[in-house]
C-alpha cells in the first residue's frame, strides 16, 4: 500500500447542492490521496453507482479508493479495498472474501482492537475519534490526541486519525504522532472543496516540516 497523508471520505450530506464526484474530484484536486465512500442511506443499488463512479475517478487519479462497509460493492466495482468497523465481520473473513491484494482497513478506539487488527493482517487501521465530531451517530468519546503517541508506540502498520479533525487542530494530530488523518466535513462541507483540501494539506506539510 503505498503511503497517504490525507484521506477523505466521502459525506453527501454536507453538500446538497454539487454532485459526489464532482466534490471528490475537487478533494483529489486539492491534495486528497486515498478516499472512501461511505454511504449510511442510499439503497444497495445505489452505493454500487456510486462506488463504479468513484472508482474510475480515483483510478484516473491513480488515487487508492477503499468502501466502506459494503465488501461486495467494493468487490463488484475492483475496488482497492475495504474499511470495516468493530462491528462488521472479523477481518479473518474479510481477507479470505477480498484476497491478498486488496487493501483492508479496521476502525479501531482502543489499543486492543488495533493490535487485534495488526495481527489479523489490516493494511492500516483509523483510529479514533480524536476530537468531537457531529459526523457519525454512534460514535465513542474522543481518544484524544496523546491516545496517538500510544497508538504510535505500540503499532507498525499504517495507521490513520480521524474524527474532528480540522486545519486549525491538525498540526496537534501530526505532532502526537499521526503521518496521516482522515476528515469527511473538513473538506467535503466547504464552499471551496478543493481550496480547503489544499489548506489541510499545506496544514499538514507544514507540521510534517
Ligand atoms: C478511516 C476510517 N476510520 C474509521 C471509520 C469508521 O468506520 P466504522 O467504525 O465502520 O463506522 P462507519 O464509518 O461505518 O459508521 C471509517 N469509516 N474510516
Ligand atoms: C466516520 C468516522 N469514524 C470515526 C471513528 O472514530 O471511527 S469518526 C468519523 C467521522 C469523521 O468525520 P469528521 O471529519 O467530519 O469529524
Ligand atoms: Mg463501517
Amino acid at each position: 500500500m503505498k503511503d497517504f497523508q490525507l484521506y477523505v471520505i466521502t459525506g453527501e450530506a454536507f453538500h446538497k447542492n454539487k454532485e459526489l464526484v464532482t466534490v471528490m474530484e475537487d478533494a483529489i484536486k486539492g491534495g486528497a490521496d486515498f478516499i472512501q465512500l461511505r454511504d449510511k442511506t442510499s439503497s444497495r443499488k445505489e452505493v454500487f453507482e456510486k462506488a463504479k463512479q468513484l472508482k474510475e475517478l480515483c483510478q484516473s487519479y491513480e488515487v487508492p479508493f477503499i468502501v466502506n462497509d459494503y465488501i461486495d460493492i467494493a468487490m463488484a466495482v475492483d475496488a482497492d479495498g475495504v474499511h470495516v468497523g468493530q462491528d462488521d465481520m472479523p477481518l479473518a473473513h474479510v481477507r479470505k472474501l477480498v484476497g491478498d491484494d486488496k487493501i483492508i482497513g479496521v476502525s479501531t478506539h482502543k489499543i486492543e482492537e488495533a493490535l487485534e487488527a495488526e495481527q489479523g493482517g489490516a493494511d492500516y487501521i483509523g483510529v479514533g475519534p480524536i476530537f468531537k465530531t457531529n459526523s457519525k451517530e454512534d460514535v465513542v468519546d474522543p481518544v484524544t490526541t496523546s491516545y496517538i503517541k500510544e497508538i504510535k508506540a505500540t503499532i507498525s502498520i499504517p495507521f490513520v486519525a480521524i474524527g474532528g479533525i480540522k486545519t486549525h487542530n491538525v498540526r496537534e494530530v501530526i505532532e502526537a504522532g499521526a503521518d496521516a488523518v482522515c476528515v469527511i466535513t473538513e473538506v467535503v462541507a466547504a464552499d471551496d472543496v478543493q481550496a480547503a483540501a489544499m489548506r489541510m494539506t499545506e496544514a499538514i506539510n507544514e507540521a510534517k516540516a
